[in-house]
């Protein structure tokens, strides 16, 4: 990873999908009409039932008060006919008692019968005596009336009352109901043309006239809903057989006027229950229309009814209506339906449009939840299950032919621990977006957790030339600088690549070929990928039968550890001895811990494995001489326990070891992680008087950093800067730098893997403080170091071989013939005199 300001961080949107507007909300308006389809159909349905019903109860609401009106029009009809023909038979009366009377009968007389008859019927206007008068006769009427008091009675001229000019006869009002003033007296009504007509015809054939009268005569007062009735009256005795007889015996008329409302009030007065109606009484004078309808008998308003009603000698025509204009019954009920239907449409809308709300709520919310478990949080991609879940699904389809990726950022812990989860965040959101760039629809997209992703690419016809091409496509735009919190970084991506159905078709099969594959890219040195091949699984099934027998190793105690000694550079004298672990395998023999520790650190077994190299170390070491120190390797992995302080404190208590004679080594990369703990432990260790040794220097990150940070006691320069010393130059100046620089720090140092003389001869030049290498003593057993020592002590008079390892892989002849070589390096002769 590289980390460089950056000054101007350009974060690239969310690449989320935009649509046009107008189809977003087109699509909008739809969603919302087929959330709400339910309720506007019942809003649709309700409104045209409603409706339907109310003009149908309304339909029926009118023939019901048709029916009622008919009835009660029916009925007035009748009672209208009924005060008619009672008002006729008294005017009839009246003319009896003329005609058996004839000109006897005085003004008073007639007063008072005709006050009897008209006090008894309301509707009574006025009822009259016309006599007829001829020309010579007039004066004495006049003079007459005059006497009975009608005051400056004259025969008049309708209609401007003036007094009547001379003519054969008149008819004019001599009795009256009237009061004497009034100015109807003396109106001749032969000299009205309309009256005089109904009274000829009623004359020439002895017949009751009637006349409906629309104007006022002389009274302005007199109501213009009059009818005027007249009846002929003859001569006491004479004939009236024809119409000669008629006209020559008539004596004159009686004429009644009755107001027609009055009539009808009295009507409605004696039936208080009666409907309020509209009654009209046409006279019997007929229009027939063109299409040959009377319309006076057949009204064209379907509100009228009508009747005749015989008045005298005619039918007139008899029409009512219902008072207020339209039928009498109202249509409460049809209102009364429609309220209830529109109210319960209303209703039922409401609650469909509501349980359709809360519905799609629901089915949101039950989206939103299952998005949730199908996604990660961080980067909105698919999570681990919905990958899953697709895979099975892309499986079930038989011809299903796609291709699995594993992916897994390279260096993506060192962003996390330098810059902080945020921008750890950070980099995987912007990981995922570039990720998702290089994908077409129908690829799915995962992130399985931590900084690993997965992605399927749905099948195309060159399966495997596709996947090499979206891998190095990925591989290369990964490789490409990001820009997080202002920062430039640089990550990798090591890619698995599995195929279906080539390498199976389930997903367990897939992912565990693909992770195959990606463990491959990731030893092969990173952000590189790798296409699973079935050599990998041999590999697998190799490490995990391994891995069961390193199981069963730990429980049988198979190990052994065995020491190589090391010396003071300048005087190669003995100063302690390191201590490396072996498995004696029951079939393999011997087997060296590069071998198996890498699987006891990625399976944990180190731990407990660990420990017990530990509990022997010491247990061997306090046997020795106290001059004989020992270093013990402890890895990554065993630092990360926090109960490993008390591991080797347990040891040491145990032992009796005095903790001053114990090493610790670890490599650089223990230090890269967790520093503040490493700090305390490591302060621990060196409180209880443990000596601290950065092994393999010179190989992997080397930060001068850490021999500053830490108390180290020692450096140990790795092996392959020794093997370079003849080779290269700057191995030479590396160790001279490092020397220089430890001198400075305090630190001593030792040169591992030293082979030859010469390389000892210029490690010495170049002021190593300690040697350790098969030139001076190969790991051995603890019975030969022992065995050494003591031959050693022992030998300080007699030249003892350079010890050598035990092993499986060296036959005894060949140690034989290494013992039988050392004489010759002169280690042991150095070793002999030292000891
Ligand atoms: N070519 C060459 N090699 C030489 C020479 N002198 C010593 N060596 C080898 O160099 C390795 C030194 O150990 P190391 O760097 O700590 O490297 C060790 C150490 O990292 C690890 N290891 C060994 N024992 C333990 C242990 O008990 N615990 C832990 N955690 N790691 C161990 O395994 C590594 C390999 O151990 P070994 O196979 O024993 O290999 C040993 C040793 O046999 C030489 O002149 N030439």
């Amino acid at each position: 990873m590289q980390v460089e300001e950056y000054s101007a961080p350009t974060l690239q949107e969310h690449d989320g999908a935009r649509i046009g507007g107008g189809r977003e909300r087109l699509r909008a308006s739809l969603s919302r009409y087929r959330l709400y389809r339910p309720a506007i159909i019942a809003a649709c349905v309700g409104v045209v039932l409603s409706i339907a019903g109310t003009v149908a109860v309304g339909r029926w609401e009118n023939r019901l008060a048709r029916t009622d009106f008919e009835g009660v029009a029916e009925a007035q009809a009748i009672l209208v006919q009924n005060g008619v023909n009672e008002y006729v038979s008294r005017l009839t009366a009246l003319r009896t008692r003329f005609e058996s009377a004839n000109d006897d009968i005085t003004r008073s007389e007639y007063q008072t019968f005709s006050t009897r008859l008209f006090e008894a019927h309301r509707g009574m206007l006025r009822l009259a005596w016309l006599p007829r008068i001829k020309r010579k006769e007039r004066g004495e009427y006049e003079a007459a009336a005059i006497t009975d008091g009608v005051p400056a009675f004259r025969i008049k001229s309708y209609p401007d009352g003036t007094v009547a000019p001379e003519s054969d006869e008149y008819y004019p009002v001599y009795f009256s109901t009237e009061a004497k003033t009034s100015p109807v007296y003396g109106l001749d009504y032969w000299s009205i043309p309309d009256h005089r007509a109904v009274l000829e015809q009623s004359r020439d054939y002895d017949m009751i006239g009637a006349l409906r009268t629309r104007q006022n005569l002389i009274n302005q007062n007199e109501r213009n809903n009059a009818v005027m009735i007249g009846i002929p009256v003859y001569a006491k005795g004479t004939s009236r057989t024809t119409v000669a007889d008629r006209r020559r015996n008539l004596s004159g008329f009686i004429v009644g006027v009755f107001d027609l409302p009055m009539l009808l009030q009295s009507v409605r007065a004696n039936n208080p229950n009666s409907p309020a109606l509209q009654i009209n009484l046409l006279p019997p004078e007929r229009v027939i229309n063109a299409s040959g309808v009377d319309p006076q008998r057949w009204p064209a308003d379907p509100n009228i009814w009508s009747t005749t009603l015989r008045i005298g000698d005619a039918d007139w025509v008899f029409q009512a209506a219902p008072a207020g204009g339209g039928l009498m019954a109202t249509h409460n009920r049809a209102l009364a339906l429609y309220a209830a239907g529109i109210a319960t449409t209303i209703f039922l809308a409401v609650y469909l449009a509501l349980s359709s709300r809360n519905a799609q709520q629901l089915a949101l919310a039950n989206r939103r939840v299952l998005e949730l478990a199908q996604t990660d949080a961080l980067t909105g991609l698919a999570n681990r299950a919905f990958f899953l879940e697709e895979m099975e699904r892309i499986n079930d389809d038989k011809n299903g032919r796609f291709t699995v990726f594993l992916l897994d950022l390279d260096r993506f812990k060192n962003v996390n621990d330098s810059l902080g989860h945020g921008a750890g965040d950070e980099l995987l959101m912007q990981v995922a977006q570039r990720l998702r760039s290089q994908l077409r629809d129908e690829d799915v997209l995962a992130r399985l957790g931590g900084d690993e992703f997965a992605l399927i690419q749905a099948g195309s016809s060159d399966q495997r030339a596709a996947a090499i091409e979206l891998a190095q496509r990925i591989t290369k735009l990964i490789a490409e600088p990001f820009q997080i919190g202002g920062q430039r970084v640089e990550i990798g991506t090591s890619i698995g690549i599995s195929l279906a159905p080539q390498h199976g078709r389930d997903q367990e099969h897939l992912l565990k070929k693909a992770d195959l594959a990606l463990y491959r890219s990731k030893s092969a040195g990173r952000s590189c990928y790798t296409m699973y091949d079935d050599a990998m699984s041999a590999e697998l099934e190799a490490r995990n039968t391994l891995e069961g027998d390193l199981r069963d190793a730990i429980a049988q105690c198979q190990f052994e550890v065995h020491y190589q000694p090391f010396y003071d550079a300048e005087t190669r004298e003995r100063r302690g001895v390191e201590a490396l672990v072996r498995w004696r395998h029951p079939v393999k023999g011997l087997v060296p811990p590069d071998k198996f520790i890498p699987l006891a650190e990625s399976t944990g077994l180190i731990v407990p494995l660990g420990e017990w190299i530990i509990g022997r170390v010491c247990d061997d070491a306090t046997a020795w001489p106290d001059d004989v120190k020992v270093a013990v390797n402890l890895s990554p992995v065993q630092f990360k326990q926090s109960e490993l302080f008390d591991v080797i404190q347990s040891a040491l208590a145990r032992s009796g070891l005095d903790p001053k004679r114990l090493e610790i080594e670890i490599t650089e990369s223990v230090l890269l992680e967790r520093a503040a703990e490493n700090e305390s432990f490591i302060d621990r260790l060196k409180g209880l008087g443990i000596s601290l040794a950065l092994d393999d220097f010179g190989t992997g990150y080397s930060s001068l950093r850490s021999l500053t940070a830490f108390p180290f006691n020692k450096i140990k320069i790795d092996k392959s800067f020794v093997a370079n010393l003849s080779v290269r130059d700057e191995s030479a100046a590396v160790i001279s730098s490092v020397v220089t620089l430890a001198r400075g720090l305090g630190i001593q140092i030792t040169a591992e893997g030293v082979e030859t003389e010469e390389q000892l001869a210029q490690l010495r030049a170049l002021g190593v403080n300690f040697a350790q290498g098969y030139l001076l003593g190969r790991p051995m057993p603890v019975e030969q170091l022992e065995q050494h020592l003591d031959i050693a002590r022992a030998s300080d008079e007699t030249d003892e071989p350079a010890p050598q390892e035990e092993g499986t892989h060296e036959t005894d002849a060949r140690s034989a013939a290494v013992v039988a070589l050392i004489p010759r390096s002169g280690a042991l002769l150095s070793l002999a005199s030292n000891g």
